[in-house]
């Protein structure tokens, strides 16, 4: 255990593509557009869906969105002002609020731009003004743009998918046998599999397919050398003792919360994972943290959540299936639960949650673990800030701990906290792109309780 860090340190600049060059600037520059090109193609193919079940307003509803992601596009690659929201949504206020209090924090000489803003801001900012420009145009509003892909990632990974469901299968089948030795083993696959499973993501391919082709399971022992911090003993030991004698004797179990990141295969194993800490008694409840409108193009959103559980069950693979309708039931019992707080789909950092969602943080201090899958969620925690890689991860958080935490993450963006002296000047002279190719993992833990 990494001793706590009680250094203050200085909070560093955010990153954006004021740098020319980074990954910041190349993701604005060039894989934003190709996204919104993406976006504003899929909105034209689906033009006869929209006629047949609109007529003419569809029609209209097509042209309009189109022609408002055009602009934004247009405004995007001419680092163009960031326009206010006008479309009177729960959250357009708080979108407003928060563009107010980035022109105070540029100051007037410089307008919240593209290019000039923080990237994480710009970035959170484009997905939401597509969901404007479909809000301001019903009948189409619910049309999900990114869903071609989300369920291509599913079909893709099947082979992956039937691995993974009979692997869980065969534990279940034996799990009053294992010892804690053997139930921690199957922990660790089954995390590595939800911490690689995160490389299934849409964003960083800017749409390009990527599915799961090989055996998830088999492949972990290969990438192990690829996790660059390793705290799965830290939330080994944290689940262990959440679990303290019930009434009825029964050790009562801890409650996980998971705030999912991308859909398809990744998903597939975040359930996988949540069936195993249910079915091995490591936990009483799963509550599962989603998105509330299309977000970063894989991100899942409630109808993803539930139509994989639907396809899942309707697998026609044994394994596949019987996983599918235990999910159901899950669901059904109140054992897992869906959530999708209008915050995770906002541009905050993490460390204003208890300001700024004070009920989000409260219900997350429920959770006696809180796993954050993926790069956007490391992102937010670490505050999207060019941290040095030393800084410890408790440092980074700054002062965000509703729960005793761990992030699962494959890295793809240049911000990476609590390293050892000398790691990542090693990374880079090894592997330059190590922060941004999707290579490399941390399974990053930090509990207040610790201190
Ligand atoms: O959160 P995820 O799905 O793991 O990744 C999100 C992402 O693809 O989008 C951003 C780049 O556009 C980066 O944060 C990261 O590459
Ligand atoms: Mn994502």
């Amino acid at each position: 255990m990494m001793a706590a860090d009680q250094t203050v340190h200085e909070v560093p600049p955010s990153l954006s593509a004021k740098v020319v060059g980074s990954f910041a600037y190349l993701t604005i520059r060039d894989r934003l557009p190709t996204i919104l090109t993406k976006v504003i193609d899929t909105i034209h193919r689906n033009k006869n869906k929209f006629f047949e079940e609109y007529g003419e307003e569809g029609i209209h509803a097509e042209k309009q969105a189109i022609s408002l992601l055009s602009k934004l596009r247009n405004e995007l690659q001419t680092d163009k002002p960031v326009l206010p929201l006008t479309d009177d949504q729960q959250d357009t206020e708080s979108w407003n609020q928060y563009l107010q209090r980035q022109q105070r924090l540029q100051g007037d000489q410089e307008s919240v731009s593209w290019f000039k803003s923080p990237w994480l801001y710009v970035e959170c900012y484009m997905y939401r003004k597509i969901q404007e420009a479909l809000l301001l145009n019903p009948p189409i509003s619910d049309f999900d743009v990114f869903n071609e892909g989300k369920t291509q990632s599913y079909f893709e990974s099947q082979r992956a998918i039937m691995a993974l469901c009979t692997y869980l299968e065969g534990i279940k089948k034996n799990m009053e046998e294992l010892s804690k030795n053997q139930l921690f083993e199957h922990f660790n696959k089954f995390l590595q599999a939800s911490l690689w499973g995160n490389k299934c993501d849409l964003s960083i391919s800017a749409g390009q397919e990527n599915s799961q082709k090989t055996s998830p399971i088999e492949s972990l022992s290969s990438l192990q050398p690829f996790v660059l911090v390793d705290d799965s003993n830290l939330v080994w030991s944290t689940l262990i003792s959440a679990q303290r004698p019930g009434q009825t004797g029964m050790t009562s179990a801890s409650r996980v919360d998971i705030v999912l990141d991308n859909a398809g295969f990744e998903l597939v194993t975040d359930l996988v994972l949540a069936d195993f800490l249910v079915s091995s008694g490591l936990a009483r409840q799963i509550h599962f943290h989603g998105k509330s409108f299309p977000w970063f193009v894989s991100d899942v959103t409630a109808n993803d959540f539930q139509w994989t559980i639907r396809q899942t069950m309707a697998a026609n693979h044994k394994w596949m299936s019987k996983s599918g309708v235990q999910w159901q039931h899950f669901v059904k019992e109140g054992v897992w639960c869906y959530h999708d707080h209008p915050f995770w789909t906002q541009p905050h950092e993490f460390c204003d949650m208890a300001a700024d969602a004070p009920d989000l943080y409260a219900s997350l201090q429920g959770a006696d673990l809180a796993l954050f899958k993926g790069d956007l969620n490391y992102r937010k925690l670490t505050g999207d800030r060019d941290w040095d890689h030393t800084v410890s991860f408790n440092a980074a958080l700054r002062g965000f701990g509703p729960a005793p935490l761990c992030s699962l993450r494959t890295l793809k963006a240049n911000v990476q906290v609590g390293l050892q002296p000398g790691q990542g000047e090693k990374l880079t002279s090894n592997d330059p792109n190590w922060m941004t190719s999707g290579k490399y993992a941390i399974i990053q833990f930090y509990s207040q309780k610790s201190e």
